[in-house]
């Protein structure tokens, strides 16, 4: 594999820039945004369960459950246009995907806050594949010695984390009071057989 263009020089974190081109990028958000059977996941925050600030959907191989709130769930199936999206990751990147974790933020309300995809049916150093669509959304990572970096990620923008990203940085999506259109992000993901 040819050697990663890095965003910002940041190790484990690859940028490509328009990896779908617009016309693309714009098909696809049409084409998810109506048909993906979009929820509200709730999460716990400090100590309580709360509805997540955006909608979300984890679709996937059978098998490839997953774990959320103390819960096992079965993944929706592949959506075709999400399949195809996975075959070229794949044909690109020495990583195999066996499901897709796609939010959707309504408006410059929706957000994601801190966090690490560190779960542990994720392995230890999992390669996550981040496709955004719709509206540019600000991305940010940071160390636990408090240094920040800002991505801003354009419709059919691709962030690949990889190595020991998620245990060098948090990430978040946060709020904007700007006004922002409708972004669909799909983080690309290998779980690992439950073990328990
Ligand atoms: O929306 C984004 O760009 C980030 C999504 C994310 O971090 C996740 O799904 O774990
Ligand atoms: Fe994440």
């Amino acid at each position: 594999m040819s050697p990663l263009p890095t965003a910002n020089g940041l190790p484990g974190i690859a940028l490509f820039p328009r990896w779908l081109e617009q016309g693309e990028a714009a098909a696809l958000f049409g084409a998810l945004v109506d048909a993906v059977p979009w929820s509200v996941h709730r999460i716990h925050l400090f100590g309580r369960e709360v509805d997540s600030p955006r909608l979300s959907c984890w679709m996937g191989d059978e098998g490839a459950s997953y774990r959320y709130s103390g819960t096992r769930f079965a993944p929706h199936p592949w959506l075709p246009a999400l399949a195809d999206v996975r075959a070229k990751l794949e044909g690109q990147f020495e990583a195999g995907f066996n499901s897709v974790l796609a939010n959707l933020y309504r408006d410059g309300r929706d957000a994601m806050g801190w966090h690490r995809d560190d779960e542990p049916e994720l392995g230890d150093s999992p390669v996550i594949a981040s496709l955004s669509l719709g509206a540019t959304r600000r991305f940010l990572l940071k160390t636990d010695a408090g240094e920040r970096h800002a991505i801003d990620l354009a419709p059919g923008d691709l962030l690949l984390m990889s190595g020991d990203s998620q245990r060098r940085y948090r990430h978040a999506l946060p709020r904007t009071a700007k006004p922002v259109g409708l972004r669909i992000n799909l983080t690309f993901r290998r779980v690992l057989p439950a073990t328990r």
